[in-house]
């Protein structure tokens, strides 16, 4: 398996994964290779307990032959007979010795296996596990927005959940069936072939039907996991919008959606588990039937001779030991069906997970990138183009949606970008934050092109505060402390004060110890808004960007936060993008973006003498215009792009 960028079939996770061939080969040697010793130990282990599990009914036949019915010699496989006693008392006490012994050797050295085999799946399954999130969360920003968050969460939960389980059980469940076969085999053909060759009959019809299940069984698990992955997303939907969904007018609309996908999860899953009914019993019908051939054959050649074309005797001894041995190889055999049916669906996850693996990346660092120490705060855009699409080859957003965008942010100044819905400013903060890369044309802060300097350094220079700040389920104290563990508690009730948030955190039942739900909910807008922006202040940028960061509260909480945000923006380079101009009126430099280009540019005094739009639009907030002209009608009604 390898990360290069694959190109194009489709983009979903699944279409990712759909040709990978081996796709548990692919995550046992990529993950597995630096834990071999574990996983040796553990197989070795596994062999010799297996292997000491057979000493009990080989020494139990030799015993009641040699010592009991006083029929046949003492004899050992694999042991010299000058090596065992000749009289009965010390052959009983030696076969005392070797059962004892065997039990002992069988206890310790499955303690060692399951210690050494679970050390080894589970270290692995972290690996795994802890590298699909990091591979997510470098994964470009126009795919991560593709793929549905239910999917990935599907993956990096039930399908990891699926592997471990086979690499876990499974794999254990193999070696037992490999040394039970070969094994067993081997002594049972040593102690009569004949015999032998009628227990081993059923073989061939074990492989065959085998065979069969894992080819109809593939694509049904494949359509399974795919299946859990949509449910998935339409309960994370579903959960996540839970007010509209209960505000909503069409009261079952969600419900039938989710129905309609638990359905299909259904429908995939029985497809497969009708197979699966028909196999287990199927295997285990074929195990019974080994264990019913040898006991009818066997029997009736120790009471009356060697049946049909056999030859030769068969004594008591061997006779029990050929159906303890049958019942130790028919037992594994029948929990082959288990281990194929795991192995089957453990593929369709494996195949899923290297999907996300192999997810091509686009937006990528530069191996030589530099590390941006602290900056200045001058940031330049020079004749700046993009298309959504550019970031992602599957992706259908081509139309370009910014052209020619250039102007300079000075060190400490503010620069205002403003304009109509959808003309293009959060894109413009976007590409400065390197979530996504232009088209054409080149960002530059601090003279260094962005794309030639490390994406950590210039995020960790660059405060975001948008109109929707995410707060994570935990303490108001962590939330401002996110990505700064180090900072003192004194820094964070600093940081509280110049965010304007010190005293409404002081007023809640457990202060800056207060936990503030899932997203922040037991929070208002403002407040919420309020800590996002002392996140910022702990963080200490030289840049700031403020996208429609007061949009979301009421006039009193933006006088508030307008006040922290005057604070934030003193002697750092500030960008501000807002529908509201007043707040921005004082701006050293306003853009007005239009379907993605840079219409009109200077100070508000100046825009209002040119008359433009930005004067149309001051004019429509002042309440001077009370009719919207066409120019701004456009906007509303169609979603701009970049039309030449
Ligand atoms: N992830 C995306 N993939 C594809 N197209 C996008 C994406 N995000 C935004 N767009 C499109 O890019 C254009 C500019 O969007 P952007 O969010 O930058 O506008 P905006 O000026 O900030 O709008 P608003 O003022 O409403 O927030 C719009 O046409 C929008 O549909």
């Amino acid at each position: 398996m390898t990360e290069e960028n694959t190109g194009g079939d489709g983009s979903t996770i699944d279409e990712l994964g759909r040709d990978i061939e081996q796709p548990l080969r692919s995550l046992f040697v990529r993950y597995g290779r630096t834990k071999q010793r574990r996983l040796a130990l553990g197989l070795f282990a596994s062999v010799v307990s297996r292997g000491a599990g057979l000493v009990t009914p080989i020494v139990l036949g030799t015993t009641i032959d040699a010592v009991f019915n006083n029929e046949g010699a003492y004899t050992l496989p694999l042991v010299p007979s000058a090596w065992l006693p000749s009289d009965a008392t010390s052959q009983f006490w030696l076969s005392a010795l070797l059962v004892g012994g065997s039990l002992v050797l069988v206890a310790l050295t499955a303690w060692l296996r399951d210690y050494m085999m679970n050390d080894f799946a589970h270290g692995v399954m972290y690996d795994i596990r802890a590298d699909s999130y990091r591979k997510f969360q470098e994964l470009d920003t126009v795919f991560q927005e593709e793929v549905d968050t239910g999917e990935v969460m599907s993956i990096l939960n039930n399908d990891t959940t699926n592997l471990e389980r086979f690499f876990d059980n499974g794999l254990q469940d193999m070696v037992r069936i490999g040394v039970m076969v070969v094994g067993v085999t081997g002594i049972l053909l040593h102690l009569n072939y004949q015999l032998a060759v009628i227990t081993l009959l059923a073989l061939p019809l074990f492989i065959g039907f085998t065979w069969w299940f894992t080819q109809a069984v593939e694509p049904r698990y494949a359509g399974w996991r795919s299946s859990v992955g949509h449910l998935n997303t339409r309960l994370q939907n579903a959960i996540s919008g839970s007010l509209l969904v209960k505000t909503a007018p069409a009261k079952g609309y969600e419900a039938n959606r989710i129905d309609n996908a638990a359905k299909d999860l259904y429908d995939d899953a029985i497809s497969a588990i009708r197979l699966s009914v028909v196999y287990r019993p199927g295997m285990r019908f074929l195990t019974g039937l080994i264990l019913f051939a040898t006991f009818v054959v066997g029997g009736t050649w120790v009471f009356t001779g060697p049946p049909g074309p056999l030859t030769g005797d068969l004594t008591v001894g061997t006779f029990v030991v050929f159906m303890l041995l049958t019942q130790r190889l028919t037992a594994p055999l029948a929990k082959l069906s288990d281990v194929v049916d795991r192995y089957e669906n453990a593929k369709a996850s494996g195949k899923r997970i290297c999907g996300l693996l192999r997810a091509p990346t686009y937006v990528t660092e530069n191996p030589d990138a530099a590390v941006l120490d602290s900056i200045d705060g001058h940031v330049e855009f020079d004749t700046v183009s993009f298309a959504y699409g550019t970031n992602n080859p599957q992706s259908s957003a081509d139309e370009p949606v910014l052209a020619d965008i250039s102007f300079t942010l000075n060190p400490g100044e503010t620069v205002a970008l403003v304009g109509p819905t959808g003309a293009g400013k959060s894109t413009i903060a976007k590409l400065l934050l390197r979530l996504y890369d232009v088209t054409s044309g080149e960002i530059r802060a601090d003279g260094h092109d962005i794309r030639e300097v490390t994406r950590g350094s210039l995020r960790e220079s660059i405060g975001y505060v948008n109109q929707e700040p995410f707060l994570f389920d935990g303490t108001v104290a962590e939330n401002i402390r996110y990505g700064q563990s180090q900072a003192s508690d004194e820094a964070v009730r600093q940081a509280a004060r110049a965010a304007q948030a010190h005293e409404f955190v002081e007023n809640l039942r457990d202060g800056y110890g207060t936990e503030v739900g899932e997203r922040g909910v037991k929070l208002s807008g403002g407040q919420r808004q309020r800590i996002a922006l002392a996140r910022v202040f702990l963080q200490d940028p030289d840049v700031v960007v403020l996208d429609e960061a007061t949009a979301s509260v009421d006039t009193e909480t933006e006088l508030l936060i307008n006040r922290s945000l005057t604070e934030l923006a003193e002697e750092r380079s500030t960008i501000a993008i807002a529908h509201r101009l007043s707040t921005v009126c004082d701006a050293d430099r306003i853009l007005v973006i239009e379907d993605g280009e840079i219409v009109e540019r200077g100070t508000h005094k100046y825009l209002l003498e040119e008359d433009g739009l930005y004067a149309m639009l001051w004019r429509i907030q002042t309440g001077e215009m009370d009719e919207l002209p066409e120019r701004l009608e456009r906007h509303v009604a169609t979603d701009s792009v970049v039309t030449r």
